[in-house]
């Protein structure tokens, strides 16, 4: 596993709580199964749902039993990028102060893509400089098997977009062994954070016996991918591996690793980072009235914790 940065430790962060919502019209929010609340000193729109998924009749036993775990589940929709981009920026600072007071470290799972520019705010005052960044490991949810120089790495998409602005720790950022076949390098990751579960930086879940990680930041293709795993792709029914590789990916690069859906769905949070009017679709079939031709990978995110959708407006146009 390799490293990439190093800088000062940082004081912890205190704005748990803190709220600056944007402007959205609540009537243009429908949402199956859905609830809008919208108090008056708020600026988004908040949706609380009860339906766990958009699945429709066609779930399997396994994805309806996904459908039913416990979390939170909420969306957001914002009036820009920009106003998503900050709001994302204090939901992360407040995971982090959370994890980091509870037990001293905070594991943070990012997605490659459009995410990394969404999380541009955390590399701005006050968060670089009061985050606890000292106390954060930061790991992919998928990678393309492409050296770390490469324009087609989440790596060097994070590193230049985040990692490479705030002080957390060389050791402490888990990036791929780029030089092994894709089934060498997923062995090699999942090797290395089960060497991380017997030092106790990351938890198992107590339900499924997958590692836990306090959050995942997952962006959406559009046609409804999450990490590497593809609409009518086998990996999405892997069940027993944490990471898994693909050859053949629908989106180049083809080779590539990707945490497998039982660990995304162990997860403590996850924050579902979905902008453009171009996902539309699969946001509408993950939280509408939406019913694709497959079961879209999106629509089987559904953690044992908090589920929390960041949408700006044309993501959310079809809701
Ligand atoms: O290939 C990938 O695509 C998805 C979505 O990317 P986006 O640019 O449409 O947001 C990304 O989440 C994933 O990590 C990446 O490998």
């Amino acid at each position: 596993m390799a490293a990439s940065l190093s800088r000062s430790l940082s004081p912890g962060f205190h704005r748990l709580g803190e709220s600056i919502r944007p402007t959205i019209s609540a009537s243009q929010i429908s949402l199956r199964n859905g609830r809008i609340d919208r108090p008056s000193n708020r600026r988004s729109v908040r949706i609380t749902y009860s339906s766990k998924s958009g699945l429709g009749t066609r779930a399997s036993a396994a994805e309806k039993m996904a459908a039913e775990r416990s979390g939170n589940r909420q969306v957001e929709v914002f009036d820009s990028e920009e106003e998503l981009a900050v709001e994302l920026a204090k939901y992360t600072a407040a995971l982090s102060e959370k994890f980091v007071t509870e037990r001293g470290a905070f594991t943070c799972v990012v997605s490659g893509g459009s995410l990394i520019k969404s999380l541009r705010k955390l590399t701005e005052k006050p968060y670089v400089e009061e985050v606890a960044w000292s106390k954060w490991h930061v790991f992919w949810v998928d990678e393309r098997v492409v050296p770390k120089d490469d324009p087609e790495s989440n790596y060097k998409l994070a590193y230049d977009g985040l990692l490479s602005k705030v002080p957390i720790p060389p050791g402490q950022v888990y990036a791929i062994n780029d030089a092994l076949s894709p089934e060498g390098a997923a062995e090699d990751y999942e090797t290395g954070i089960k060497h991380l579960v017997s030092n106790g930086v990351i938890p198992l879940s107590t339900k499924t016996g997958f590692p836990k990680f306090d959050v995942m930041l997952l962006g959406m293709g559009p046609d409804g991918h999450v990490a590497s795993l593809f609409p009518g792709h086998p990996l999405v029914n892997e069940n027993k591996k944490w990471v898994t590789f693909i050859k053949d990916s629908p989106k180049p690069p083809p080779n590539r690793i990707t945490f497998t859906l039982p660990v995304i769905n162990s997860s403590a949070h996850i924050a579902l980072v979905v902008c453009g009017s171009g996902k539309a679709g699969p946001v509408q079939a993950a939280l509408g009235s939406g019913e694709p031709a497959q079961v879209l990978p999106v629509q089987l995110v559904s953690p044992e914790g908090d589920l929390t959708w960041f949408l700006d407006k044309g993501a959310a146009s079809k809701l």
